[in-house]
C-alpha cells in the first residue's frame, strides 16, 4: 500500500460529486508504489453502484500524465480490459487534487493472482499479443524505455564491479538493437494483473511505464516476473506457457533478442528499485526489493553468458 496524499471523506465526497457520484467507503489500495490510489465503493444518481479506483499522481505533471489517458481511452475502445479514466461534468478525464492531478477509473473486477499457473501465464502473453498490435500512434507521445533505461544507467556505480562491468557490456549490445514500434506495457508485473474467480484475465492496470518498444522487451518484464521462482530462478513451464499464449494470438518475436531483453529488463528493475522510493516517506510499502532483481540479472545474464561471448 502507498499513500502520499491524504484525503479525508468531505474531500473525497466532493471531488465524487464532480463525477455524479456518491461516497459510500473508501480504502487505500493494498498494492501501488508511486502514487497515491484509493478503492472506492461509490453509487451513481440512480442508486446504482459505482466501484471507482481514485489515483493522485505523486510525480507526474498533467501534461505527462494526458497522453497516457489518451493510450488507455484507446486501448479501452479497442476492446483491452483496461481501466479508462472518467470523465468529470465538466467532461475532463484529469482533475487537481492537493494541487496533483489526479484520475478516477472504474473499478475491474478481479485478483492478482501472487502464484501463477502456466494457465495464468499463458493469458499473459495473449493478452501482451493483444496489446502489440495496438496502433503506433496511439504512444507514439510517451517517453521511450531506452531514454529511462539511460537515466537509470546513471546508477550503475551502485553495482558491485562484476555485475557493473557486465550490465556496462550488455547495454552497449542492447544499444544496437534498434527500438522497435509495438505499444508496450513495460510494467507487466502481477500486481498489474487481475484475474476473475474462474481465473480468467480481467483486467490490466498501470500504463505509466508503456512507450514504443521492441515486443521483446515487453515480453521480457513480464516472464522475469510471471516466471521465475521465489529464488529468481526462471521456470520453464510457465515461461513456455507465457511464450505459447503469446505466439497462438499472433504475436511474433525474435528469440535472439528476447534472450537479451530478459537480461535488460532484469537490470532495468534492479536499478529502478536501488533508486526508487523508500518505505518511509510514505504511508506504505515503498520500492520493492531490489535484491530479488540482482538475483534474476545473475540467473539471466548467467543463461546469456553461455550462449554469447559477452
Ligand atoms: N482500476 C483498478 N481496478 C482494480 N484495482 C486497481 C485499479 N487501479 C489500481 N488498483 C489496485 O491498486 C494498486 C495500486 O495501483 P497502481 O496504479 O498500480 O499504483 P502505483 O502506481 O502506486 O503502483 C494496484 O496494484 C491494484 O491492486
Ligand atoms: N513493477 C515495478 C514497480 C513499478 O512501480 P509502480 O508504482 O509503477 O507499480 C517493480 O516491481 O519494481
Amino acid at each position: 500500500m502507498s499513500v502520499y496524499t491524504r484525503l479525508d471523506d468531505d474531500e473525497l465526497s466532493s471531488l465524487l460529486a464532480e463525477y455524479d457520484l456518491r461516497l459510500e467507503a473508501s480504502k487505500a489500495a493494498p498494492h501501488g508504489i508511486e502514487n497515491s490510489t484509493w478503492l472506492i465503493s461509490a453509487r451513481d444518481q440512480g442508486g446504482a453502484p459505482r466501484p471507482v479506483v481514485l489515483t493522485v499522481f505523486e510525480r507526474f505533471s498533467e501534461a505527462t500524465l494526458s497522453p497516457y489517458l489518451t493510450l488507455l481511452t484507446t486501448l479501452a475502445r479497442g476492446g483491452l480490459p483496461v481501466p479508462a479514466p472518467l470523465t468529470d461534468r465538466a467532461g475532463h478525464c484529469m482533475r487537481q487534487v492537493a494541487g496533483k492531478p489526479a484520475v478516477l477509473v472504474p473499478w475491474l473486477s478481479g485478483r492478482h493472482c501472487f502464484r501463477p499457473e502456466a494457465e495464468h501465464c499463458r493469458q499473459v502473453g495473449a493478452m501482451l499479443a493483444a496489446l502489440h498490435r495496438q496502433p503506433a500512434d496511439s504512444a507514439r507521445a510517451l517517453p521511450n524505455e531506452r531514454a529511462r533505461l539511460a537515466d537509470f544507467a546513471e546508477h550503475l556505480c551502485r553495482l558491485g564491479d562484476d555485475d557493473r562491468h557486465h550490465a556496462r557490456r550488455l547495454l552497449r549490445y542492447w544499444r544496437k538493437v534498434p527500438p522497435g514500434d509495438a505499444v508496450i506495457h513495460g510494467d507487466l508485473f502481477r500486481d498489474n494483473v487481475l484475474f476473475n474467480d474462474s481465473g480468467r484475465l480481467t483486467g490490466v492496470l498501470d500504463f505509466y511505464n508503456a512507450c514504443l518498444e521492441r515486443p521483446e522487451y515487453d515480453l521480457a518484464v513480464a516472464l522475469n516476473d510471471w516466471a521465475v521462482s521465489a529464488e529468481g530462478r526462471p521456470v520453464p513451464r510457465r515461461e513456455a506457457a507465457l511464450l505459447a499464449g503469446y505466439r497462438d494470438a499472433g504475436g511474433v518475436y525474435e528469440a535472439g533478442v528476447l534472450e537479451l531483453a530478459l537480461v535488460v529488463a532484469a537490470l532495468r528493475f534492479w536499478l529502478s528499485r536501488l533508486v526508487g522510493p523508500v518505505s518511509g516517506d510514505a504511508e506504505g510499502q515503498g520500492s520493492k526489493d531490489p535484491a530479488e532483481y540482482s538475483r534474476i540479472f545473475g540467473y539471466r545474464f548467467e543463461a546469456l553468458s553461455q550462449r554469447y561471448e559477452l
